[in-house]
Formats: C-alpha cells, structure tokens, sequence
C-alpha cells in the first residue's frame, strides 16, 4: 500500500484532503509540510499531500519556496477541499469566551479570520503553531488555560473541544487547493484517487531573461494565441535580489504532444527558462452546501 506524508497531527485539513482524495493509503503525519516534502525526497513515504492556495489568504508561500528552491518534486495531483473554521475551546473554558488570552493555530488559518478575531476578540493574542490540529491539541491538553484554537469540525471531535464559534473565516466561498507531490520517475508509487475529477492542469515556473518592456507580454502571447486558459499567475521573489522575480503560472492543459511543447520551445527561444512543475489530473470535494443543493436539483427536475 502507498505511504501518504501529511501535515499533523490528527484532524488538520491536510488530513481531510488526503481522506478525500485517496482511497487506500498508509497515512504518515509530519509535523510541519517542509518535513512531509523531505520525506518524499527521501523515500520515506511515496508521495506527500500539501497545501498551496487559499481563497482567502492566497499562495501557501512555505509550499511553494520549499517546492521551488529545495525540492524538485513533481506536482501529481490536486484536490481543492473546502475550509470551514472554527473557534475551539475546552469543554471547562465554554462559558468564558470574554476571558480567552490566546488563540493558537496554524498562521493561514489564523490569516483567514483577521476580521472576526478584529471585531470579536480583539484583546485575544494570536499565535502561530504547525496546524490547526497541533492547536487543538494544546489546548485539550491544557484544560485550565483561557486559551483557544482554530481548527476544523474534525479536530473538535477528535480532541473533545466545544466550537463555540462556528464559520469564523472572513469570506463565505473558503477553499484550499491541496497538490501531491510524488518523486521524480516514479509513477507507479501514486495510489489511485477517489474524488471526482474536475479537470487536468499543467504548472510551469518561467523566469524572464532580463527586464525590458513587453517581456511578460510576450510570455503569455505564447499561451494565448495557442488558445490556453490560464487558470492562475502568480510572481513570487527569487531571492536573488530585490527586483527579481518569476512566474508561477497554471494552464488549463495536459501536457500533450503539440501545445505544451510548442509554449515552452517558443519562450526558451525568447531565452527564458522554463521548469514544468507537472501535469496532472484536478478534484474536488465538493462542500456541504453544494452537496445539498445537487441533491435538491435532482429531486426538482421536472417530470419529462
Ligand atoms: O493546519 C492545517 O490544518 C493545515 O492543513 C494547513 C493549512 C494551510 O497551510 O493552508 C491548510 C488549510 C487551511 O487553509 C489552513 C491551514
């Protein structure tokens, strides 16, 4: 059975994606998402499941970097999983909301809810741990501290936390774009996924030759006359000096034969350089709400 590396401990979101998009894996927690990418690298697990975009908060920068300047691991996958936070506390804390001190949780899940912790709690210090499940745990172990975590549902149920605030992320529409990272040349170690497919992707990282006017331009004609939907671009610092910067940009495709190929030999021409990040196959969970509302189209349908 293929090992999945995953940010812990129990009841974290990367855990829900991994239970979303894999049927059956040996299931392997890390502490933090650098540690599950190393151990792909190291052929301690066969692929890693790691978050890289949120809705609210935008690219997960931690993922991205180590994908981009420490591990060249290829992209596999992706699941998107929607994101609902919560406010835990213990069961003895419940009645003391006004009294919490702290709030402890992963820092993109804390970015996601700035507006309510502003209006809501704004004498609460915010603090960073690993992840929304590594904060559920502190505060279960420590009954009687007036502190708190944001976490899942999951995570309330599996450490016996009270959600005393429920849907506490700043906009409705929150999700997470989760990708697996699997080792180069080693296809037969990706276990087979389970959540309906939603498309196919291609991610490319491009960086420009030299700055002069049009550069960006004439990167993204190559995509658009061949008639490729961008789904996403992205520049992030290369952190070779102030100024420098590349693209991280997701297209709509496979990697087929003519297209793709046709892109990159036509930028490498223009002297850029071209890194493919992979091609892979999308899902998705679809959430609640949607699941409902499916589940009430089919029982309105009219009669034919
Ligand atoms: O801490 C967790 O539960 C995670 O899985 C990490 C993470 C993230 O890094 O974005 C995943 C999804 C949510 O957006 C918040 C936190």
């Amino acid at each position: 059975m293929a090992t999945v590396g995953y940010l812990g401990p129990q009841g974290t979101f990367t855990e829900l994606a991994v239970d979303a998009l894999f049927s059956e894996v040996e299931k392997q927690p890390f502490t933090t998402i650098h540690e599950s990418m190393d151990a792909v690298a190291s052929e301690e697990v066969d692929v890693a499941l790691v978050p890289l975009e949120n809705a609210i908060e935008g690219s997960v920068n931690m993922t991205l970097d180590h994908l981009i300047h420490k591990r060249d691991l290829p992209i596999a996958g992706e699941i998107i999983v929607p994101i609902e936070q919560h406010l835990l506390v213990h069961p003895d804390q419940a009645e003391r909301l006004a009294e919490l001190e702290t709030v402890y949780s992963h820092p993109h899940a804390i970015a996601q809810c700035h507006d309510f912790f502003r209006e809501e709690l704004p004498e609460a210090t915010l603090a960073s741990v690993d992840s929304t499940g590594a904060a559920a745990a502190k505060v279960a172990e420590n009954p009687d501290e007036p502190i708190g975590a944001v976490a899942n549902e999951l995570a309330a149920k599996q450490y016996g936390l009270v959600q005393v605030k429920t849907q506490i992320h700043d906009y409705e529409k929150n999700h997470t774009r989760f990708v697996v990272l699997a080792r180069k040349n080693h296809p037969e170690t990706l276990p087979a996924y389970q959540a309906p497919k939603t498309g196919v992707k291609t991610t490319l990282m491009i960086s420009l030759p030299t700055d002069y006017s049009g550069a960006l331009h004439q990167v993204l004609s190559a995509f658009s006359w061949r008639r490729l939907n961008l789904s996403k671009i992205e520049s992030r610092p290369m952190k070779t000096g102030l100024g420098n910067y590349f693209f991280i940009i997701d297209v709509n495709h496979g990697m087929d034969e003519v297209l793709m190929p046709g892109v990159v030999a036509e930028l490498e021409a223009l002297n850029c350089s071209v890194r493919i990040l992979g091609s892979y196959s999308c899902h998705a969970l679809p959430s609640r709400t949607e699941t409902e509302d499916e589940k009430h189209a089919e029982k309105t349908v009219p009669e034919s």
